[in-house]
């Protein structure tokens, strides 16, 4: 009986400490998410007005890119940390989903939009550049005040809305950029390695570029037909049973 009582009151404490310590964790996984939100909400309102701005002063888009570019290379770069909060489980999201988002985003800025200079005042740019910021402040403005439980509905209707033309918008934007790329890719050589040398490998950046715009195919649909099974769950309050990555 005493061993009884000194377990179920030793299992109890242990219980306590544990669910104390899941409450500590959540509030401070929730305090850094409501941070980063705000941060990145901020981020993308700060891109968007700059953006505004150039194209009231200069009445052209041509500049607008370089203009923007370090704080759009900053916000993007920073929102790696998204695939961090799948992988460490502080937000329900499937890693490799947020994986492909992410890094077809950076690619798009450091090695396609940075790396060659010569396309960046193509209309594309500029395109996926507006759809970009349109769906970024609507998204995390959207974390941010679904953390604080105050969501108004339009931000929510927005954010399970805009994406149906936007994200096809997006991506013509990419694809059309990746294919303005392909000539000054192929002229350069950039980014390839030709045999022979000392690693014996070859690389030819210009083939990557289309094997990217092929992965489009295949990956695109599994993003977009996943925001739409978002969209049923939140806006329909369907239930979805979500398969393991
Ligand atoms: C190396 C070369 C690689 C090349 C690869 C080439 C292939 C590329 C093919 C893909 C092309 C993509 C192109 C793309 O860049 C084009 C565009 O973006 S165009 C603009 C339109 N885009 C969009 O609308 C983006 C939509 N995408 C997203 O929203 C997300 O990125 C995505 C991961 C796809 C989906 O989001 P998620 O699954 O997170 O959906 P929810 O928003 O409903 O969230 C689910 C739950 O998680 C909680 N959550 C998520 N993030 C946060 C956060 N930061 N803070 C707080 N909470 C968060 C959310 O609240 C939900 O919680 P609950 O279930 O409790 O409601």
């Amino acid at each position: 009986m005493a061993s009884s009582e000194e377990d179920g009151g030793g299992n109890g404490a242990v219980e306590e400490k544990e669910n104390g310590k899941k409450k500590k964790l959540g509030a401070l996984a929730t305090t850094w998410l409501i941070f980063y939100n705000v941060a990145m909400t901020a981020g993308w309102l700060v891109l968007g007005i700059a953006m505004v701005r150039f194209y009231i002063q200069k009445g052209t888009h041509r500049g607008l890119f370089r203009s923007v570019q370090k704080t759009l290379k900053f916000f993007q770069t920073f929102a790696l940390l998204e695939v961090i909060h799948c992988a460490v489980g502080i937000v329900r999201t499937s890693v490799l989903v947020t994986g492909v988002q992410v890094s077809s985003r950076i690619f798009m800025v450091w090695f396609i939009a940075h790396s060659i200079k010569q396309i960046q005042n193509e209309e594309s740019v500029i395109l996926f550049l507006v759809v970009w910021t349109v769906t970024e402040i609507t998204r995390y403005s959207f974390y941010t005040f679904n953390l604080l439980n105050h969501l108004p509905y339009f931000i929510k209707w927005a954010r399970y809305n805009f994406f149906i033309v936007l994200y096809p918008a997006g991506v013509a934007g990419e694809l059309l950029t990746i294919y303005a790329a392909l000539p000054y890719v192929k002229k350069t050589g950039m980014f390839s390695l030709r045999l022979p040398n000392k690693y014996n490998v070859s690389f030819d950046y210009y083939y990557f570029l289309i094997i990217v715009m092929m992965s489009y195919v295949p990956l695109f649909p599994q993003l977009y037909f996943h925001m739409l099974r978002q969209r049923r769950r939140v806006l329909h309050g369907e239930v979805i049973v979500e398969k393991d990555d």
